[in-house]
C-alpha cells in the first residue's frame, strides 16, 4: 500500500531557496532515508509533507488523503520528529507522554510505561525534562512519536546527539515498526547509518531530488552508500553516470 506519494512538490521560500518539484513514494513498511548536504532540503521537505509548511505547488497524498484537507486525520496517524523536539521542559517525562498521548484518539495511558522502556527512559521516568540531556530528549520526542502507533513516521536526524547505545535501540525498533507495517522517511547525514536503517535512499541537491535507488541496489553496484552518494552528487569529481 503506498503511504507518501508526493509529486512535483515545490515550496520556495522569500529567498528562492526551498524544495522544486520533488517527487517520491513510499509504501508502507518501507524506509526512505533522504540524504544530502546541508541546505538542499530535507527539512523542508518533511516539512510540507506534514503540514507544518504549505507547498507552492505539487500534489501531496498521506495515507490516502490530501493534507490540504484532512490534516488532523493524518497527524492522527502520523508520527513526527522535526527539528527542535516539542517537549514541556517542567514535566517529567511520563507527563510529556501523557499531555501529548491526549492528542491521539487510540491513546491509553497504560501505553506511557512500555514506551518508556522501549526508549531507555523508564528510570528516568519521574525526572523533568529540562534536566535531560540532548540525547535523552530525542529518546522522548521518539516515544512521542511513537504514540499514535504510527502508520507514517517522519524523522528529521532522529539519532543526532544519541549514544551508541541509543543507536542500536533506534535500529531496533525502526524495524518493529517497518514489520508493523509503518512507512518512515528520515534523514541523516551519516551514510553508514542509512545503509542499517533504509530500504531506499533519496538524494537532494539544491531542493532537487538527483536520484532514487532501492539499498540492496545501491550496495550491489557501488558498495556503500557514501561512495553512491558521491558519484550521484558528483562530489568525488567523476562524471554523474
Ligand atoms: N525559514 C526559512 N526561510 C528562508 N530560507 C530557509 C528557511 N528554512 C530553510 N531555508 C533555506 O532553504 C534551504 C533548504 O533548507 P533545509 O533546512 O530544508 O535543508 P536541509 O537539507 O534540511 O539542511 P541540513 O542538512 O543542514 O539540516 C536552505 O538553503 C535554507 O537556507
Amino acid at each position: 500500500m503506498t503511504i507518501v506519494r508526493i509529486e512535483n512538490l515545490t515550496k520556495k521560500y522569500a529567498n528562492r531557496r526551498g524544495i522544486d518539484q520533488l517527487s517520491f513514494e513510499v509504501e508502507a513498511g518501507q524506509v526512505l532515508g533522504l540524504l544530502g548536504p546541508n541546505g538542499s532540503g530535507k527539512t523542508t521537505a518533511m516539512k510540507a509533507m506534514t503540514g507544518l509548511l504549505a507547498p507552492d505547488a505539487g500534489t501531496l497524498s498521506l495515507l490516502g488523503m490530501d493534507p490540504a484537507e484532512d490534516l488532523p486525520a493524518i497527524l492522527e496517524r502520523t508520527g513526527c520528529m522535526i527539528e527542535t523536539p516539542g517537549l514541556y521542559p517542567y514535566l517529567t517525562a511520563e507527563q510529556n507522554l501523557r499531555l501529548t498521548g491526549r492528542f491521539y484518539p487510540g491513546f491509553d495511558a497504560a501505553m506511557v510505561e512500555p514506551l518508556l522502556e522501549r526508549v531507555g527512559l523508564l528510570p528516568y521516568r519521574k525526572e523533568k525534562v529540562r534536566k535531560f540531556s540532548v540525547g535523552m530528549k530525542q529518546r522522548l520526542a521518539l516515544a512521542c512519536a511513537l504514540l499514535p502507533q504510527p502508520e507514517l513516521l517522519v524523522l528529521d536526524e532522529p539519532t543526532n546527539g544519541m549514544d551508541i547505545e541509543g543507536t542500536a535501540m533506534f535500529r531496533e525498533l525502526l524495524l518493529q515498526e517497518r514489520k508493523r507495517g509503518c512507512a518512515v522517511v528520515l534523514s541523516s547525514h551519516l551514510a553508514h547509518e542509512m545503509e542499517q536503517l533504509c530500504t531506499h535512499v533519496a538524494v537532494l541537491r539544491e531542493g532537487v531530488l538527483v536520484d532514487t535507488a532501492s539499498v540492496p541496489q545501491v550496495l550491489e553496484q557501488y558498495g556503500s552508500i557514501e561512495r553512491y552518494y558521491l558519484r550521484v552528487t558528483n562530489a568525488d569529481g567523476r562524471e554523474v553516470i
